[in-house]
């Protein structure tokens, strides 16, 4: 099977990488184009925007940032646009709010193509082992046509339904995560400066009824003030960003998202936005050492 693939970073490279490993044809796109180098070298081809990718492939896998850039790859000057039509399907896969989503499905069906999106829940490694969480919503056809590919980047997909649905629950999921990753900072944090040793605190958390791999995988790096970037700190912003928005949308508190959300943006402002965002737990020390 052949598809174009947009956008190579973290978790891009690694779904690309694994596509091509196990047998597809991939013709990649990225804005920087020199991060195409290690994917051509496995037997990738490059296409030089993304229209020329859409022109090739007949189906696109998008992974990029945030909703601005993926808009812009749709609808800009030689973008997924240009050469969309029937016969043709595209797959956002990138963490949106619902409204980007729908912006985009209506652009690329109003020139007769097919759209899903297809958001995943699971990070760099889930990505590089095809062990991710797909959550699809839209054409079902085009998931359908998709599943090759999805059954080599992931463990199991979901078809949520209509056009939106998938980014609102990666959104629900990904605001869980982050105030998870909140409330186990303060908990390290509350562990040492009671006197405790954290690293007793990880081995009881994980015998417990809260044990998850997320504390698990993370803990012990964040010990060491290890934040080498697997999910990065302004992506899940974002995510808090996005899924807050959909409360307000909802009318739905969301005190403990509010406050998580609040501390991910201290770690922005403290220049912590590239790192993992476990990086988070540094904002609680910077109290300490302002006390
Ligand atoms: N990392 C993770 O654990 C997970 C991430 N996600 C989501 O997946 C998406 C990608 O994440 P990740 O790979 O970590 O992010 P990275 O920051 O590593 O990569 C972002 C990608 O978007 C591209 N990009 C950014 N802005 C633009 C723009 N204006 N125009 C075109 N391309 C642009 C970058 O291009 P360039 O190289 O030129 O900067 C790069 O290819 C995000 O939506 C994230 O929330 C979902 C699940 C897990
Ligand atoms: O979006 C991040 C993830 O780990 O899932």
């Amino acid at each position: 099977m052949e598809v174009g693939f947009l956008g190579l970073g973290i978790m891009g490279k690694a779904m690309s990488m694994n596509l091509l490993m196990n047998g597809f044809k991939v013709t990649v796109w990225n804005r920087t184009l020199s991060k195409c180098n290690e994917l051509v070298a496995h037997g990738a081809s490059i296409g030089k925007t993304p229209a020329e990718v859409i022109n090739k492939c007949k189906i696109t896998i998008a992974m990029l940032s945030d909703p601005a850039a993926a808009l812009w790859v749709v609808l800009d000057k030689d973008g997924v646009l240009e050469q969309i039509c029937g016969g043709k399907g595209y797959i956002d896969m990138s963490t949106v709010d619902p409204e980007t989503s729908c912006r985009i499905n209506e652009a690329i069906t109003s020139k007769g193509g097919q759209f899903l999106e297809a958001p995943v829940s699971g990070s760099k490694q889930p990505a590089e082992t095809g062990q991710l969480v797909i959550l699809a919503a839209g054409d079902k056809a085009l998931y359908e046509a998709a599943m090759p590919a999805f059954d080599i980047l992931g463990k199991k997909s979901f078809f949520l339904g209509q056009v939106g649905n998938g980014a609102k629950m990666k959104l629900v999921v990904n605001m869980i995560m982050g105030s998870m990753m909140n409330a186990f900072s303060e908990g390290l944090t509350l562990a040492d400066r009671s006197g405790l040793n954290p690293r007793d605190l990880l081995d009881v958390l994980d015998l417990g009824a809260i044990a998850n791999p997320m504390f698990k995988g993370k803990g012990p790096a964040m010990l060491q003030n290890n934040y080498s970037p697997a999910f990065p700190l302004k992506h899940q912003q974002k995510d808090m960003r996005l899924a807050l928005a959909l409360g307000d949308e909802n009318s739905v508190p969301m005190p403990v998202a509010a406050a998580s959300n609040e501390a991910f943006k201290k770690a922005r402002s403290m220049g912590l936005g590239d790192m993992d965002f476990s990086a988070v737990f540094e904002t609680l020390k910077v109290l300490k050492h302002s006390s």
